[in-house]
């Protein structure tokens, strides 16, 4: 095969029918004549030739995901817009969007408070009086968050005894019985109610609750969120001495399982407003630290 025939691959395999391959026919041919590109302009510009292009459309060619993303790119959409995964972007999103890349991670996080200030109607004094602390096992969520609302003089919750009671059973059997799923939506769910409430409250929440996006999002709109962290040794000691002996039966493949998960979650707790390093540190002086760092 020559370097050329590399470059421009042909179809595959033809699938003629299926509703993937119709939709994707559909929707390329859509986005290609809003362009006002042809098909050999399209061609050149994705490096996929224009026989395999008109078998896209046509809905009989199988592209590989290389190939696709080479397409999205041409077209400027993300490739998701081409799998009709999410819809296209709307003009105006565009400006925006190269405005905020422009942005430091700091300017970044105030642009996302005034948006929901002004859009999604989240009000600043009442962020100020909601605390929510996120982190892994054992970093010291519950202990800090119940003295700090005690201090605050408001209400404590801690949003998995808030899930159990919304699903009327333990964590545990949420994941068994109805799985990881039905948990993120009872999650969510939680939250919203706690946030719907009046007035100022301390959140202590579950240590995954930053993988899910959208739930992420409420809580950093709606309070101000603190990661409370320490190393993972520390992790490890105080789960194992609040009674959970589970990782001592096989110490070196837990710690190996919580320094995963901790490396894993680090850029999503790092989005937290503060951070209260409580490495090395008693209960008492963490919670110094904390209530200095929450007014200083
Ligand atoms: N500097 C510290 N700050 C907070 N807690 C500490 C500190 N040093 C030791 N501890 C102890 O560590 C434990 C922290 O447990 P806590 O239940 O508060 O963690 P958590 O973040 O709520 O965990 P989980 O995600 O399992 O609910 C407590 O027993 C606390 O006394
Ligand atoms: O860190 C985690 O993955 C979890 C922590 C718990 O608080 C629960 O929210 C749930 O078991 C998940
Ligand atoms: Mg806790």
């Amino acid at each position: 095969m020559t370097r050329r025939q590399a470059a421009m691959p042909e179809a595959a395999d033809t699938d003629s029918g299926d509703p993937v391959l119709q939709a994707l026919a559909s929707r390329l041919r859509l986005l290609r004549a809003r362009r006002a590109m042809t098909r050999r302009a399209l061609a050149r510009q994705s490096r996929v030739s224009e026989r395999y292009i008109a078998q896209l459309e046509a809905g009989t060619g199988n592209a590989s995901l290389v190939l696709l993303h080479r397409i999205a790119a041409a077209l400027g959409v993300p490739v998701g817009v081409l799998l009709q995964e999410v819809a296209e972007p709307p003009p105006e999103l565009l400006p925006v969007q190269r405005l905020l890349e422009r942005l430091s991670p700091a300017q970044l996080a105030e642009a996302r408070h005034l948006l929901a200030e002004r859009f999604l109607a989240v009000r600043p004094d009442l962020r100020r009086q909601r605390i929510a602390l996120v982190g892994l096992r054992g970093a010291g969520k519950s202990t800090l968050g119940r003295r700090l609302a005690g201090r605050r003089g408001v209400p404590f919750h801690e949003l998995d005894r808030e899930i159990e009671r919304e699903a009327a059973v333990e964590l545990r059997e949420i994941f068994e019985m109805q799985g990881q799923a039905a948990f993120r939506r009872l999650e969510r769910a939680a939250l919203d109610r706690l946030l719907a409430g009046p007035g100022g409250m301390v959140i202590a929440t579950g240590g995954s609750l930053v993988t899910e996006p959208d739930t992420y999002e409420t809580l950093l709109a709606h309070c101000r969120v603190v990661w409370i962290r320490t190393s993972p040794d520390e992790h490890m000691r105080r789960v194992v001495e609040q009674g959970d002996l589970r990782p001592i039966r096989d110490s070196r493949q837990a710690m190996r399982d919580l320094k995963s998960i901790l490396a894993s979650r680090e850029s999503l707790y790092a989005r937290a407003d503060l951070v209260l390093d409580t490495s090395g540190q008693d209960e008492d002086r963490s919670f110094r630290d904390l209530l200095d760092l929450l007014e200083p």
